[in-house]
Formats: structure tokens, C-alpha cells, sequence
């Protein structure tokens, strides 16, 4: 039986993400020290570890079949490969950046001007959009330096907490782009290739379900159930069950934790005790 071939980053921001999701999925993964290319047992899975920005021509040339990569770096890239699921984590933003000392925010302030980036395709696209001409300058890292080595007027680069910007004295002016990881596939699988990644997606879906939602009981008297149960968030319809406690029932439901924290208050003001929240390990609906 063939394996589907994924590729997953050797070292850096998607690493460990990667590696936890496949083991969420079930997946047992083991490494040998400095092992390039790893045989799942108990998966149809063959594992190849490769920086990340030689990941996208590897999926486009059907080199590996599919791969955990930046959604902005094929973005970059231009290949022709189909993203199947955003994978939320390496949440981050491709923006442009000044010396805090400038005081303009249009981008109309890079006319004329020098940018350097690792990310020239997506900086080009977006002045020509802009109708702005200016120089870039590619270079492969430490792009915040940028500015302060009179190499460039400003940048554009991967932001995420904005603390790389702010130690090197530079303030974000225009957001290009949000990217996330995700698996992005070949074009050329083969019927059985897809059937594995169908099962593999399957997989995927039901930790990243689990990972935003919490199971939800509450205790509630029994003439509030209705009122309680139309304020939650809830999938299907709440579990009902009586307490020991006469006219008393427990509620029991699946919620969106973020929707959770945004009626909680509701929730005790019609009546609900007790609230507890319980992680969920994997989600199948
Ligand atoms: N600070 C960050 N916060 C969140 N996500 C990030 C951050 N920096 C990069 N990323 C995301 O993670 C991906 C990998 O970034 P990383 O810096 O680990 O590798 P790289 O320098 O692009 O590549 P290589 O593996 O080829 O050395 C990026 O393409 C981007 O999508
Ligand atoms: O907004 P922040 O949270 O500070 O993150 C942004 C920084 O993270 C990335 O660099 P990384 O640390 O991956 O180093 P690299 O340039 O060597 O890839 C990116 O290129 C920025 O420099
Ligand atoms: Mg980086």
C-alpha cells in the first residue's frame, strides 16, 4: 500500500505545531536524531523534514504529496498547489514597517523609497496595487535591521507580537497579508494518495473542532432550563439529566469557548449554577 509523503518543517516557528497535531491525530511519530525522512507505523504516512522555504516547489513538483507550511510563503511563492485546511497556529501577519521617528502613515510614503523584505513577490503585488513605485531590497533574514544599517527606508516583514518591530525602533504602518499554517497539497495525487489524505483531514478536523470547543454542564432548576438553554451556544440541543436534588437538572452541551465567555453572565442572571467547563480531547460530529 502506498504512504502519502508529508512534508512538516525540520526546525523553527511550525515545528513543534506540526509534530502535535500529527500526534493529536494518533499519529506515532519517531525520530531518530537528525532523521530527514520517517515511516509512520501505524498511519500511511511517510514523514520528510524540509525547511520551509523549499516546501511549496516541493508539493507543486509532486515531490511530497502534502505538506504543514505558512499560507503566506506560498503566497509568496506562486505555485500551483491547493490549500485544504487552515490549520490555526503560526498565526501571523506580513506588514510594512517604518522607523518610529517617521511620522507618516500613507503608503504613499514608500514612493521613491527602498523596502527590504524576504518576501519580494507579495511586496511588488501589493505596491503595484497601490500604484506605488519604490526599491526592493530582497534579503533572506534579519530584516528589522534594515533601517538602522542605512540599508533601507522602511520594511515589510512577518509580524506576530510586534516585539521584533518595537526592540529595533520600528512601528507597523500597513497590514499586506494574514497567514496562518496550513496543509496544502500536490495536484497530482493519485485516487489512492487522496483517500489517505481524506482520512488524515478527518483526523485533523476532529482535533482542531476539539481544540475551540468545551464541553459545558451547569446545574439549573427546573422551570429555568428553557430560559437557560436559549441563551447557550450549543451544537445540537443541551443533554438534560434530573439531579438528586428535587427540581433541579444538570445541563450538559458542547460550546464554542470563546461564544461561552461572551454569555456567561446571561447565563447566571437566568438562573444556571455551578458552571463548569471541561476540555474536549477530539470532536467527531
Ligand atoms: N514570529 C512569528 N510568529 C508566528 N508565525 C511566524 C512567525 N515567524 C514566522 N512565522 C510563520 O512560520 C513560518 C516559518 O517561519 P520560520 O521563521 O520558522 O522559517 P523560515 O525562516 O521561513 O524558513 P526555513 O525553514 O526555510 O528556515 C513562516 O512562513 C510564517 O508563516
Ligand atoms: O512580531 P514578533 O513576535 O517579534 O515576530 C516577528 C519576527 O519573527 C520572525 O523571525 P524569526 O524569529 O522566525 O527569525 P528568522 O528571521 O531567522 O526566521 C519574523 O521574521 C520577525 O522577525
Ligand atoms: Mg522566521
Amino acid at each position: 500500500m502506498s504512504k502519502l509523503k508529508i512534508a512538516v518543517q525540520k526546525s523553527g516557528r511550525l515545528y513543534d505545531d506540526s509534530l502535535k497535531l500529527l500526534k493529536d491525530c494518533g499519529i506515532d511519530i519517531n525520530n531518530g536524531k537528525d532523521q530527514l525522512k520517517v515511516s509512520v507505523e501505524n498511519f500511511p504516512l511517510e514523514i520528510l523534514y524540509l525547511r520551509n522555504s523549499d516546501i511549496p516547489q516541493y508539493i507543486e513538483d509532486g515531490t511530497v504529496d502534502v505538506a504543514i507550511v505558512g499560507d503566506n510563503l506560498l503566497i509568496e511563492k506562486q505555485k500551483q498547489v491547493a490549500v485544504v485546511a487552515k490549520l490555526g497556529f503560526s498565526k501571523c501577519r506580513v506588514s510594512l514597517a517604518v522607523p518610529k521617528e517617521v511620522t507618516e502613515d500613507s503608503i504613499s510614503y514608500f514612493n521613491g523609497k527602498r523596502i527590504a523584505t524576504s518576501y519580494p513577490v507579495t511586496l511588488q503585488a501589493y505596491l503595484d496595487k497601490n500604484n506605488i513605485t519604490a526599491e526592493i531590497h530582497t534579503i533572506s533574514g534579519s530584516v528589522e535591521i534594515a533601517p538602522n544599517i542605512g540599508l533601507a527606508d522602511g520594511i515589510c516583514d512577518i509580524v506576530s507580537s510586534g516585539s521584533t518591530l518595537f526592540k529595533n525602533g520600528l512601528r507597523e504602518t500597513q497590514v499586506i497579508l494574514k497567514s496562518e499554517a496550513v496543509l496544502a497539497k500536490s495536484l497530482q495525487l493519485t485516487p489512492e494518495k487522496e483517500e489517505i489524505l481524506e482520512k488524515l483531514l478527518f483526523r485533523i478536523k476532529a482535533v482542531l473542532r476539539a481544540k475551540n470547543s468545551k464541553y459545558i454542564l451547569l446545574n439549573v432548576p427546573n422551570e429555568k432550563i428553557e430560559a437557560v438553554s436559549k441563551i447557550l451556544p450549543v451544537l445540537k440541543s443541551p443533554t438534560i439529566l434530573p439531579l438528586a436534588l428535587e427540581g433541579w437538572s444538570s445541563l450538559h452541551s458542547v460550546i464554542d469557548e470563546k461564544k461561552f465567555w461572551e454569555v456567561i453572565d446571561e447565563l447566571k442572571r437566568a438562573g444556571a449554577e455551578d458552571i463548569l467547563i471541561v476540555p474536549i480531547d477530539k470532536m467527531v460530529i
